[in-house]
């Protein structure tokens, strides 16, 4: 794969202008682009069909998570639109996650990557207590992994903390994307399993996803540079 585009830009605007102002700052050779539930909600497919009239690949990251016709039918909706990457939260269970990989292959042509969500990244141990599961993040990050391929997905979004014993378990194309990527003089904000984008490359995370380190930075175009070299530097 094409190293530069390793990079998802997570863009977390309140409106569309702004998302596209930030998309006609980056090149879309050498990144790709997420839509996230502010700007979905704000903006619509609208926004899908820009990014990618401006030839940007789009993980649409509405972390789908309901009853398995729901999720299903919104997966397909997803595909329609032509995105390269769409999720579900995989505590959503077998049977949801089948119902998707099931809808997503009867929509002709459909090339779009379907992933799911283990633990989020912004939570710890304690944030797990808090919902009744007495377990480290990793031991469940492992658990819904192994669910989510069982299932027939093509990955998991989980932090690159976890990547190293992941891949040990998965299969090698299994994709491993991971937000919670800090540059070392980075704000943390309410992320909590982080890691540079050197340290993530070198355990085997497929794609990292990075947000506010690049779109709050003064410099956007110069943070992401960075990044690349670091991630060029780390291979
Ligand atoms: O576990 C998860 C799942 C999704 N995200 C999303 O990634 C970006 C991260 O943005 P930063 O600004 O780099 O923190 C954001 O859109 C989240 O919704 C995640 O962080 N963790």
């Amino acid at each position: 794969m094409n190293d530069a585009k390793r990079v998802i830009v997570a863009l977390d605007y309140p409106d569309m202008l702004s998302a596209l102002k930030m998309a006609d700052q980056l090149d879309p050779q050498k990144c790709r682009v997420k839509v996230g539930k502010e700007l979905f909600t704000r903006a619509g497919p609208a926004v899908v069909e820009s990014l990618h009239g401006k030839g940007f690949e789009v993980f649409l990251d509405l972390k789908f998570h309901d009853i398995p016709n729901t999720t299903a039918k919104a997966v397909r909706a997803a595909a329609e639109m032509g995105v390269w990457m769409v999720n579900v939260h995989a505590s959503g269970g077998r049977r949801m996650m089948e119902a998707a990989r099931n809808e997503l292959d009867q929509v002709s042509g459909a090339k779009t990557l379907l992933i799911a969500v283990t633990v989020l990244t912004s939570m710890e141990r304690q944030d797990l207590a808090d919902i009744g599961l007495d377990i480290e993040p990793l031991e469940q990050v492992k658990r819904l992994a192994l669910l989510t391929q069982q299932s027939g997905l093509d990955g998991i979004v989980c932090s690159a903390q976890e990547v190293t014993p992941l891949r040990e378990m998965l299969h090698s194309d299994f994709q491993l994307v991971t937000p919670g990527i800090r540059p070392a003089d980075a704000a943390t904000g309410d992320q909590k399993r982080i890691m540079t984008p050197g340290e993530a490359i070198t355990a085997g995370s497929t794609h990292l996803v990075i947000g506010r380190p690049i779109t709050q930075s003064e410099t956007p175009v110069v943070a992401l540079e960075r990044i690349q070299q670091e991630i060029l530097a780390a291979r």
